[in-house]
């Protein structure tokens, strides 16, 4: 049988932790075809990021249509888009339909500087073509020009989201420095719903917002609606978090365990 291709759309992170090498990680743990398209070159490690070098939009553009022209792509995830330019470029494909199943994670942390007020901006011209957003609080706090904090914000900041144009909203809370739950708020078909898991206190989490934003777009490409293509990524998310605990990859906040290594006696 033939593997379903999922295309990723973002920046490679040098460490290996993020971006492109988190989101072909967990296709092929999903056992699909990864295809990608470098927006950005970032120069960082466990502890940093020294620098984004974001490609040129032509650069992004060729890479994006000549997989488009030729792969059978069945979902489609972005991270870092990293200029206003190839942000704009990209919602311009995303209007024809080439994007099926499209899962947007928002990342803006990574941006190229100064690009932030003018990316938020060309995001709108996204959102009406999402299946499903993904932003964190800080993320959906930019987009929104208000901060959101608590679940309560989380639910009303989804819906918020969700009428700009994305089908399902999920605003994720990894970030809650406290408590021993990962609350994520989901908004689907006019209704909020709080997703939790137990919080998994280890080093690690670098990647989680690039797999768990990868895992939906997998089960959109298997046929889950969105709802349940959540729901599904927040378990895989949440065992590759526990299972990478006690790793000592760099000094920083390393990488997560996308395959299940961890249970694997092999050394
Ligand atoms: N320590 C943790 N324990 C369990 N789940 C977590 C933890 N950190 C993040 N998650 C989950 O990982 C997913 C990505 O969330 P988050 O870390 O907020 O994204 P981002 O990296 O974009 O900020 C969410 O489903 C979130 O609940
Ligand atoms: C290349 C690259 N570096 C860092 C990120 C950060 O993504 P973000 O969703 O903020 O967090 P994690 O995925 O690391 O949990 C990125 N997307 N790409």
């Amino acid at each position: 049988m033939e593997p379903t291709v999922v295309l990723t759309i973002g920046g490679s992170d040098s460490s290996g932790g993020s971006g492109l090498q988190a989101d072909l990680r967990t296709l092929a743990a999903l056992r699909m075809h990864g295809a990608s398209v470098v927006t950005a070159v970032v120069a960082r490690n466990t502890r940093e990021i020294a620098d984004v070098y974001p490609q040129p939009t032509t650069v992004v553009t060729a890479q994006l249509a000549s997989v488009l022209e030729d792969l059978p792509v069945a979902a489609v995830k972005t991270g870092i888009l990293p200029t206003p330019e190839t942000a704009v470029a990209i919602a311009a494909r995303m209007r024809t339909g080439a994007l099926p199943n499209l899962v947007v994670d928002p990342v803006l942390t990574v941006a190229a500087a100064g690009a932030r007020r003018g990316l938020i901006a060309a995001y709108e011209r996204i959102l009406p073509h999402v299946t499903v957003l993904t932003p964190n609080r800080e993320e959906a706090s930019a987009l929104l020009g208000w901060d959101v904090f608590t679940p309560a914000d989380m639910a009303a900041a989804a819906a918020q989201l969700a009428a700009r144009g994305p089908r399902c909203v999920v605003i994720t809370g990894g970030d809650f420095a406290a408590g021993t739950e990962a609350i994520d708020v989901v908004w689907a078909e006019g209704t909020a719903r709080m997703l939790h898991s137990p919080r998994i206190s280890g080093r690690n989490t670098d990647g989680s917002g690039a797999t768990f934003a990868t895992a939906i777009a997998a089960r959109l490409a298997a046929g889950d609606d969105a709802p349940a293509a959540v729901s599904w990524a927040k378990g895989f998310v949440g065992r590759a978090i526990g299972d990478a605990a006690d790793w000592r990859i760099g000094g920083g906040t390393g990488p997560i365990d996308q395959f299940g290594w961890s249970a694997l006696t092999l050394r």
